[in-house]
Parts: structure tokens; C-alpha cells; sequence
């Protein structure tokens, strides 16, 4: 099928790279000309496992190309999605401004046969209708008349085009992995031929033509309302990130009673109703989706009169969490002031060069403000331009040149690299072998047989 897809932040890229890789005819659009000629030359501008392969691959097979021209794209796709960012606002609701524009653009550019334009961005519930509303603002100013007096998309019997809302589910990190092998697929929209279209786009990740276990049953696909699939996306980051504030209240607890949130967690995860996944505890969630939808959900929940009590104390809980590893520094350490605090890792998660709403950030914020000096190392900041770009931390080349001459380390990043370091050689180099585990990552007993005083979340 022939596909447009708009936006190429990790979800637009993901998207377009992994419809082409199964067979789709793809257009990629970017407004940030430096981007489309870096994808241009087959560069990936994120870093993400596996994505720069098949993207190579699939330009070499001509059926991924990048370009600015949004009329082309339009002209190219059957199916157009949507796929800009929505970032927060200062008053924690969506900035839905981008998506707006790009609704705006569709509808000026819309020529020729039926489309599907998807919502692929974490839209506000109710946004489908907005962005059908706007398509035809734009249907009609290109045609200089008010929507409704002779404009052709009016006809409800014979659409121009339907708004079909269809969430992202990818974790970055894993998004290459996760797009080819999904728990399910939401869809919702009214139009039949719309959804038809999207389950024939579907097809190939349905049968598992690409996954992993290609005999795992098919993936599910859930047609939904408009309304209701935009909120599922919603209630499933707002569920993973209440559900990690959970376990991190519960390592709390334990850290004061003597328990270990490690074997606890395992312990309750062997029930299948509640599952072992996300329930390591640790420093706080961050990255680009769960704070800001989870603030959003919160939001939108104000907007209707309903006080989200428990989104609330999500967000509480994890604020406070944040600050943890300051809490322990201040207990090791005392005085902070004149201190020299290493940092292993940058980013929000392992596997991504994302440093959105990364809690190592805020922990950068307030140790410079305790007047403590601040160094990091990470696998992908470290290495590439990023690190010039990080203010309030020395960003270190390797791991030895962090921990000459640090009271204390903390781990902020579960980098799978930081199990081997030579941690030996590093509490030698350092003023006071201190190591804050801020993922419960490390194996206690290497790191206090190297030297360290060890320090975990709960453990
Ligand atoms: N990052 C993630 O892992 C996930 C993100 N999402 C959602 O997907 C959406 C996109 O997120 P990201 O990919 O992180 O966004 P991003 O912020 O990384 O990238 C957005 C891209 O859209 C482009 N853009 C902005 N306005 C444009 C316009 N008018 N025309 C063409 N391109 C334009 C920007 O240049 C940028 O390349 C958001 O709503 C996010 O909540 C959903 C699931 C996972
Ligand atoms: O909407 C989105 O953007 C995406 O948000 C998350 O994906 P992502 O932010 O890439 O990363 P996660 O693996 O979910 O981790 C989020 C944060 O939670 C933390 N986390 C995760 C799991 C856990 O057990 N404990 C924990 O502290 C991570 O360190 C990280 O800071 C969701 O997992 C995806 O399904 C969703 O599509």
C-alpha cells in the first residue's frame, strides 16, 4: 500500500521504516530540512537498535524515501499518519499545536481518491473529530469556500478521506523489536472501509510474517470509538507509570522495615494477575510519554470536574522519587557542598540516546544547587555530540576518568555495559568508594567485595 507518514521523531521513523521494511511503499515527511537530508543519505538521526539496518535496506529496495514537500506526500498516501510530537505545556495538558498544523496541511494538499489519515501522535481524547474538523478547514480554504456549500468532503455518504485513531505501543530501545512483534493493535475509527484499509496495512505484523516467534498466535486487533482508542493509549502509560510508583512506594517501605523490594517484587510478580514486568524499582520514571501523558490524562480529567486522585499521587510519588539518590547522598556524604558526585548513565532508559525528562537531569539540577560538582559518564551522550550540549555536568570520555576522584557514584542508567565495569579499579580511583545503585542493577556483593559502600532502592 502506499503510505505518508508525517513527523519523523522515534514513532514517525519506527513507523515508516517498519511499513516499508514489510512490504509498504513509504514517504517519510520532516519540516526539519537538515533531518530529511540526514535520513536522505540513509542516516538514522536517533539512535535506536536495528532501525538504521532496515532503513538502509529499505531505501535500497525503493520503497522508503524522506522528503519536506508535504503536498507530495499527501499526493503519495493512501494512508497518511500523523506522527509529530505533543509535548507538554507548562500547565501539564498536550500541545497539540503540530498535529494541527499537519491536520491544516492534509486538508489544503487533499486531491484525488479516499484516505485514511491516522493519528499516530498521543493525541487529548476528542481529538479525532478536532483533527477531521481541521482537515476540512483546510479542504476549504485551499477551495475558498465554507465547508459545507459545495465542498465535496461535506458529503457525509462519500468521504474524502476518515480520522482513524491507531495508538503507538513502542518502548524506545526496543522500538524495531516491539513494532514487529505487539501485543495488539488498536484501531478506532467508524468508517469500515477505513478500518479494512488499516487491517490490510496490518496484515503481515497480524500473521507474524516478522516477529520473533513467527508460530505465536496472530496479534489482536481491537476496533474501537474514536474516543475510546485514544484513551487506551492514555490509561496504559498512566497504568505502567502507576504501577512502577507502586513498586517504588512498596522499595520505600522496605528500605525502612529491612526488606528487599528485589525479592518482593519477584515474589508478587509470580501472581499472574499482577505479572513481573515493570515492577523494578528504582530512581523514578521519566523519558518524552510517561510524564507528560500521565500529567495530560490528569489534565483532561480536571477539565471534566473529576479530581484524578490516584494519577496524582502517581506523579507525587514519582517526583519524590526522583530525589531519592539526593536523599542517600546526603546520608553518606553529609555535606554536599565541594563534593564530587559521578553519574553512570544520562539517559531516561538504556538503549536510547532520549534524554527527555530523564531524572538524571533533575538530580544534575539539585546537586549543583547543594554546590557539589557534577561529573557523567554514558555509553551514547559520552560519545557523540550530546555531551557538549549538557550543562551543570562534566560528561567524561570513559568510566575511569568518572570515578577519579568522586565521593560517590551514582547509577542513574541500567546500561546492560555497566554489570562488567572493572569496579575494583574505580573505587581505587575514587576519594570515597560510595556507590548509590539507583536501578538495583549492580550485584551488591562484587561491589563491596571491589571496595564499595553499596546502596540500593528497597535492596
Ligand atoms: N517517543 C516514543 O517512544 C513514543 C511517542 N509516542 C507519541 O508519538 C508522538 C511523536 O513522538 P516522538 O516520535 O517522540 O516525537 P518527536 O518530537 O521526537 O518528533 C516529532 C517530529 O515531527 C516533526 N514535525 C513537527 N511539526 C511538523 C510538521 N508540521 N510537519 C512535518 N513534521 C513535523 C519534527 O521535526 C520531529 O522530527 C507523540 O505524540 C508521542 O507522545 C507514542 C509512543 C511512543
Ligand atoms: O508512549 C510512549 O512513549 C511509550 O512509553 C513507554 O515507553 P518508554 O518511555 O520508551 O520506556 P519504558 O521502558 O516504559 O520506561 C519508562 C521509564 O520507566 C522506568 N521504569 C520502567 C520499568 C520499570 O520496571 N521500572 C522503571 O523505573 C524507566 O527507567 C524509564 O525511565 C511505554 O512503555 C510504551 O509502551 C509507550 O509506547
Amino acid at each position: 500500500m502506499r503510505v505518508c507518514v508525517i513527523g519523523t521523531g522515534y514513532v514517525g521513523l519506527v513507523t515508516g521504516v517498519s511499513l516499508s521494511h514489510i512490504g509498504h511503499d513509504v514517504i517519510c515527511i520532516d519540516n526539519n530540512e537538515e533531518k530529511v537530508k540526514l535520513m536522505q543519505s540513509g542516516q538514522s538521526p536517533i539512535f535506536e537498535p536495528g532501525l538504521s539496518e532496515l532503513m538502509q535496506s529499505s531505501m535500497e529496495a525503493g520503497r522508503l524515501s524522506f522528503s519536506s514537500d508535504l503536498a507530495a506526500g499527501v499526493a503519495h498516501g493512501d494512508i497518511l499518519f500523523i506522527a509529530v510530537g505533543t509535548p507538554p505545556l507548562p500547565t501539564g495538558e498536550s500541545d497539540t499545536r503540530y498535529v494541527e498544523a499537519v491536520a491544516r496541511g492534509i486538508g489544503e494538499h487533499l486531491n484525488g481518491g479516499y484516505k485514511v489519515i491516522v493519528n499516530k501522535s498521543t493525541v487529548p481524547i476528542g481529538s479525532g473529530d478536532w483533527v477531521r474538523m481541521i482537515v476540512m478547514d483546510g479542504i476549504s480554504e485551499r477551495q475558498q469556500v465554507p465547508v459545507g456549500v459545495g465542498a465535496p468532503a461535506a458529503k457525509p455518504e462519500d468521504p474524502m478521506f476518515d480520522v482513524v485513531s491507531n495508538p503507538e505501543f513502542l518502548r524506545e530501545g526496543s522500538a524495531v523489536y516491539d513494532t514487529f512483534n505487539p501485543d495488539r493493535i488498536v484501531l478506532g475509527g467508524s468508517n469500515p472501509k477505513a478500518i479494512a484499509m488499516m487491517k490490510e496495512l496490518y496484515e503481515p505484523i497480524v500473521e507474524r510474517q516478522f516477529a520473533e516467534d513467527k508460530d505465536a498466535p496472530q496479534v489482536p486487533i481491537l476496533v474501537t470509538d474514536l474516543s475510546s482508542a485514544e484513551m487506551v493509549k492514555y490509561a496504559s502509560n498512566a497504568f505502567l507509570a502507576t504501577k512502577i510508583s507502586f513498586i517504588n512506594e512498596v522499595a520505600n517501605i522496605c528500605d525502612r522495615v529491612g526488606a528487599d523490594v528485589v525479592q518482593v517484587a519477584q515474589g508478587i510478580g509470580l501472581d499472574s494477575r499482577i505479572g513481573s514486568k515493570f515492577l523494578q524499582a528504582g530512581i523514578g520514571w521519566g523519558g518524552s510519554c510517561f510524564p507528560k501523558d500521565v500529567s495530560a490524562l490528569l489534565h483532561t480529567a480536571d477539565d471534566y470536574g473529576y479530581e484524578a486522585q490516584l494519577l496524582r499521587a502517581t506523579i507525587d510519588v514519582n517526583t519524590r522519587q526522583r530525589l531519592l539518590s539526593l536523599e542517600k547522598l546526603q546520608q553518606m556524604l553529609k555535606i554536599l557542598k565541594g563534593k564530587t558526585v559521578g553519574l553512570l548513565g544520562l539517559t531516561f532508559k538504556p538503549d536510547t540516546d532520549d534524554m527527555r525528562d530523564a531524572p538524571s537531569l533533575i538530580l544534575i539540577e539539585h546537586l549543583n544547587r547543594l554546590g557539589a560538582k557534577v561529573k557523567a559518564y554514558d555509553p551514547i551522550v559520552s560519545q557523540s555530540g550530546m555531551r557538549n550540549g549538557m550543562t551543570g555536568v562534566i560528561v567524561e570520555t570513559d568510566v575511569e576518568r568518572l570515578a577519579d576522584g568522586c565521593d560517590a557514584l551514582v547509577l542513574v542508567t541500567d546500561w546492560q555495559q555497566f554489570k562488567d565495569l572493572d569496579y575494583g579499579k574505580m573505587a581505587q580511583l575514587m576519594t570515597t568508594p560510595n556507590m548509590i545503585d539507583g536501578r538495583n542493577f549492580l550485584d551488591r556483593k562484587t561491589l563491596e567485595e571491589a571496595g564499595f559502600t553499596y546502596s540500593g532502592v528497597g535492596h
